[in-house]
């Protein structure tokens, strides 16, 4: 019998078995683990956006959005990409066996799948009734976003967004859904493929266990079919290269350097995910 599991021998007083606290399965004990490490990395945290009252940005407050230089804009939105990216590397390395795999690895993993974790994340500050997201502490519509000139990437993440947020998801399963994302042994360039399906494996046996106690099993087949996320995050892929070429010489010193090395890496580092 492992330790803490409770003995159920007949021979077994109550006081024994009412000693022991709850005896939980591995995979409640995963979820648990996963949700508590999602609480503890995204932003803003779940009490916060309950409390908090959504403000939509004035029409002078938009239309200064929308009068920002390209580079302004994307320099300030590049910056938030990049907190919430340095975000998702720290809920990964609370993910259970992550920090076991290769550093390899586990650079592979969130070189494919950092952005697509934040792109899920940003249905928990989406207002759907508004079709707006909560962008340095007010709502703003898709329209705010007009000086990066990428209109259809722009029109594509709040399109995906409204339809993560129409399944109101709730913290455990946005949480055990960006796990999945990450630990996903489908990405290319693995060295360890097998070790991360077994992670892969265990939090889906946790995520269906999850959705079975919950009763909220029909949200499987609800879920954004993987692809789109890969669509979103290829077309920014190109969007990012586009803005390269309208400003020679590489992106702005003042784009953070996690973003120009997960997004617009220098040629001379070798292909994508394997420094
Ligand atoms: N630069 C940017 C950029 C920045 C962002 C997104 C997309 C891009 C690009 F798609 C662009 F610009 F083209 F639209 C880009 F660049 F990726 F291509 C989507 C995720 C957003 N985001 C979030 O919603 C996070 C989610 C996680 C959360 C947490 O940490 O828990 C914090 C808030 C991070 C940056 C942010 S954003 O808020 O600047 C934003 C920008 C455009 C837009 F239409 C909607 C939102």
């Amino acid at each position: 019998e492992t330790a803490g599991r409770v003995s159920l021998s007949p021979l077994c007083p109550l006081s024994v078995l009412l000693s022991h606290r709850v005896t939980r399965v591995p995979s409640e004990l995963l979820s648990q683990s996963v949700l508590l490490s999602h609480r503890a990395t995204c932003h803003p945290r779940a009490e916060e956006l309950q409390g908090q009252r959504w403000v939509p940005f004035s029409r002078e407050e938009i239309s200064a959005f929308q009068s920002q230089p390209m580079a302004e804009m994307w320099q300030r939105c590049a910056r938030r990409v990049t907190e919430a990216i340095e975000r998702v590397v720290e809920f990964a390395k609370r993910l259970r066996g992550f920090l076991q795999l290769s550093q390899h690895d586990q650079i592979v993993l969130l070189k494919a799948g950092a952005m697509e974790v934040v792109l899920v994340r940003m249905c928990r500050a989406f207002d759907a009734a508004t079709r707006s997201v909560l962008f340095e502490g007010k709502l703003a519509g898709p329209e705010l976003f007009r000086s990066l000139g990428c209109p259809e990437l722009v029109a594509s993440i709040f399109d995906f967004a409204q339809s993560l947020s129409a399944l109101r998801c709730s913290e455990s399963e946005l949480a055990m859904l960006s796990a999945l994302v990450l630990l996903n042994a489908g990405r290319p360039c693995l060295q360890d493929r097998p070790r991360v399906a077994r992670l892969q494996g265990h939090l889906d046996v946790a995520f269906r266990l999850l959705l079975r106690r919950t009763r909220r099993e029909g949200l499987l087949a609800r879920l954004p079919a993987p692809g789109r996320l890969r669509a979103l995050c290829s077309q920014h892929l190109e969007q990012v290269q586009a803005f390269r070429r309208l400003h020679p010489g590489g992106l702005p010193a003042a784009f953070p350097p996690l973003y120009r090395e997960l997004f617009a890496p220098d040629p001379a580092d070798g292909p994508a995910g394997t420094r």
